[in-house]
């Protein structure tokens, strides 16, 4: 894939937080490492093809820095991990990641996902992480967040039936609009684990920098939603 500004659609949207400078070796990580492992710049992807010895298939969307993606590579060699991430920097650590622990079960695309989603075949992931989304606090602008009726289709077509989508944000209200969305929506059904449950991390949830630093107004919370 490209990463020339100009022709990058992630560079135009996102392009005023490009962040610090990369070091000499990230810049080389981005122009050799990520075109060896980047996802094709058109046509439909079919995840399955891209890594064939994988027996299943997840994406995170907006992977951050990278960490909860490559530890989950590392826990899962039988899976196939795609990552989709607008921002530079977080691109270039998460291929320093990559390269040193020599994963081979990793595709990463700097992209807008809500752009590069539709070129996905139907019925094509295990398992789909969305880790605290950009919260958009303010009501006026809840409509720029990742979770709406839009992307919630996508979800259910691009997950196996059995398919799993999981959710975690720090921001009560967006809590409670992906309950609203999801939970009324009969492709999915909820996986409570216990009634009240939803603020204890799931067994095989990789905590985030970006979880750490506490920015929202609740405990992280974590939805897990079976696609029927
Ligand atoms: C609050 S950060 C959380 C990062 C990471 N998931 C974590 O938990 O550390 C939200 C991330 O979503 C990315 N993002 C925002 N809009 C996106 C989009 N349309 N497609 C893909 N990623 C997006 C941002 O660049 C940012 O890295």
């Amino acid at each position: 894939m490209t990463t020339e500004p100009t022709q990058n659609p992630a560079f135009r949207l996102f392009g005023r937080s490009q962040g610090k400078p990369l070091s000499a070796r990230q810049q080389r990580l981005v122009d050799e490492f990520l075109p060896r492992i980047g996802l094709p710049d058109d046509g439909p992807i079919d995840p399955a093809a891209l890594m064939p010895d994988r027996r299943r298939q997840a994406l995170e969307i907006g992977f951050g820095g990278g960490e909860h993606l490559v530890a989950q590579a590392e826990a899962n060699p039988q899976t196939g991990f795609i990552g989709i991430e607008p921002f530079l920097n977080g691109v270039a650590k998460a291929l320093t990641a990559i390269d040193a622990a020599g994963l081979g079960n990793v595709r990463l695309a700097r992209a807008d996902a809500r752009e590069i989603l539709p070129r996905f075949e139907t019925a094509s992931l295990d398992q789909i992480f969305l880790l605290f989304p950009d919260p958009w606090h303010k009501k006026r602008h809840a409509k720029r967040r990742f979770v709406q009726q839009s992307t919630r289709d996508e979800f259910a077509r691009l997950l196996k039936p059995g398919g799993r989508l999981r959710i975690a944000t720090d921001v009560k209200s967006y809590a409670d609009h992906c309950m609203v969305e999801l939970s009324g929506d009969d492709r999915f059904i909820w996986q409570a684990r216990t009634a009240d449950d939803w603020t204890l991390p799931p067994a095989d949830h990789i905590t985030t920098r970006y979880e750490t630093k506490n920015l929202g107004d609740c405990a992280p919370v974590f939805m897990d939603f079976l696609r029927v």
